[in-house]
């Protein structure tokens, strides 16, 4: 079974064609800057003689053109893997919010994609780009069995205690408003093959996620049951161009005496705060030449970043009632030595014993970076939520 994950983000999708159940990949890639100036499709293809790729820079206004981009370099002649879209038998798509009647992993439905269109306004950077990726695939793709895997499904376990917030109980009754978390396919990965690294039945781990997006999830005996994200996926730690948590009375404050509408307040919160806000810069990389160059404002934005983080180990410590490891993943989390640095600071008195040299080591896969005997260890764990994906289409259909 061929099946092609999509992974539609506000401004890339990134792709892979994995034949199951082996977990073959057979191409790989990404579409940047989607909608920008310099947008680029790059694309890996692993065949049998060998590893071809190639990376064109060509403008990609929009969601559409990238996967029609991508699904050329799929049939092409020279690079191509596949002869005709009818052999991609399947086409999984993460789709971050499907509210709490959508978390199963499940075929796609006109009503799962109207709940999919209805929670836009509260992923605003996901959702549409999420709808996008399934109504283009349903005209590329057109014989493949459609399947959505939602980010809110490895989170259904919390207890209510976790999930439930102190409003009047008739909004989550009537409006199911609750925290409902997202990620949640990479913290299932990267939680399940921590697990399988510390051979011990039902680990009590920290799983934190540091993409764009970043999110923490306390996970006990393979269930999540408390996690940093909310309702919708602005909340929780500091992150690219979001805010995290933040005082509600902010807010107030812009609407009430600085005279900005709401959707003035979503736009400052989402997509120009976080170190955004705080740097000028979104991508960890540019924030960290910064940093090495002794910039104040982002010295500031990286011990805040790391600061929340800190926050969360400990109050999920306590929520776990210990704890075994924790795992750090996505793009900032396996690749910044820094940042893991700051975040494991000063707790030694809960058992975190970074090794400053195995932290500092550039690595690929899952890899222990704490001090021999340290009572918790530090894994990184490269996520891989593509394949996670795919596993879970080939789980449903097979
Ligand atoms: N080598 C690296 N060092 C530091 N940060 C990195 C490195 N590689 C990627 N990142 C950061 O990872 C983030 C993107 O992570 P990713 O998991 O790909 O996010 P998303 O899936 O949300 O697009 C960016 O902030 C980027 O700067
Ligand atoms: C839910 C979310 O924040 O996703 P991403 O990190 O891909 O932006
Ligand atoms: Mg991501």
């Amino acid at each position: 079974m061929n099946v092609f994950v999509i992974n539609s983000g506000s401004s890339s999708i990134k792709y892979q064609l994995i034949s199951m159940p082996a977990a073959r990949v057979i191409c790989s890639g990404m579409v940047d800057r989607i909608g920008l100036e310099e947008s680029k499709v790059e694309y890996r293809a692993f065949l049998p003689e060998g590893l071809k790729s190639r990376e064109e820079n060509l403008p990609v206004p929009g969601h559409a053109e990238g996967l029609r981009a991508v699904a050329a370099f799929l049939t092409d002649p020279e690079v191509g893997v596949i002869s005709d879209p009818s052999q991609v038998h399947v086409v999984g798509h993460r789709v971050v919010h499907g509210g709490e009647k959508f978390s199963q992993t499940q075929l796609i439905t006109e009503e799962a994609k109207a709940m999919i269109q209805e929670l836009f306004p509260l992923a605003p950077l996901h959702n549409p780009a999420n709808f996008l990726g399934i109504e283009v695939a349903e005209k590329i793709f057109a014989q493949a069995k459609q399947v959505v895997v939602f980010d809110t499904a490895f989170h259904q376990t919390m207890p209510a205690v976790a999930f439930r917030m102190a409003i009047p109980n008739e909004y989550y009754e009537k409006h199911k408003i609750r925290s409902y978390g997202f990620h949640g396919t990479s913290h299932k990965y990267v939680s399940e093959r921590a697990a399988e690294y510390l051979a011990k039945k039902g680990p009590k781990l920290i799983t934190i996620h540091l993409g764009n997006g970043c999110s923490m999830a306390a996970v006990k005996e393979g269930r999540c049951v408390d996690t940093s994200m909310g309702l919708g996926p602005m909340n929780g730690l500091i992150m690219g161009t979001r805010v995290g948590d933040v005082d509600q009375s902010v807010i107030f404050h812009l609407v009430q005496q600085l005279g900005y509408s709401l959707d003035e307040v979503n736009t400052v919160l989402n997509k120009k705060s976080g170190m955004l806000g705080l740097t000028g810069f979104s991508d960890m990389r540019d924030i960290r030449a910064r940093y090495e160059a002794g910039e104040k404002a982002a010295i500031l934005a990286y011990q805040m970043y790391a600061y929340h983080i800190r926050k969360f180990i400990g109050a999920y410590a306590a929520v776990l009632n210990g704890l075994d490891a924790i795992v750090f993943t996505a793009g900032v989390g396996e690749n910044d030595a820094l940042t893991r640095t700051l975040a494991c600071a000063d707790m030694d008195f809960l058992g975190i014993k970074l090794d400053a040299a195995k932290n500092a080591e550039p690595g690929k896969g899952l890899r222990e970076i704490n001090q021999e005997g340290s009572p918790v260890k530090v894994l990184v764990v490269p996520t891989n939520e593509e394949l996670e994906i795919a596993k879970q289409c080939y789980d449903l259909l097979a």
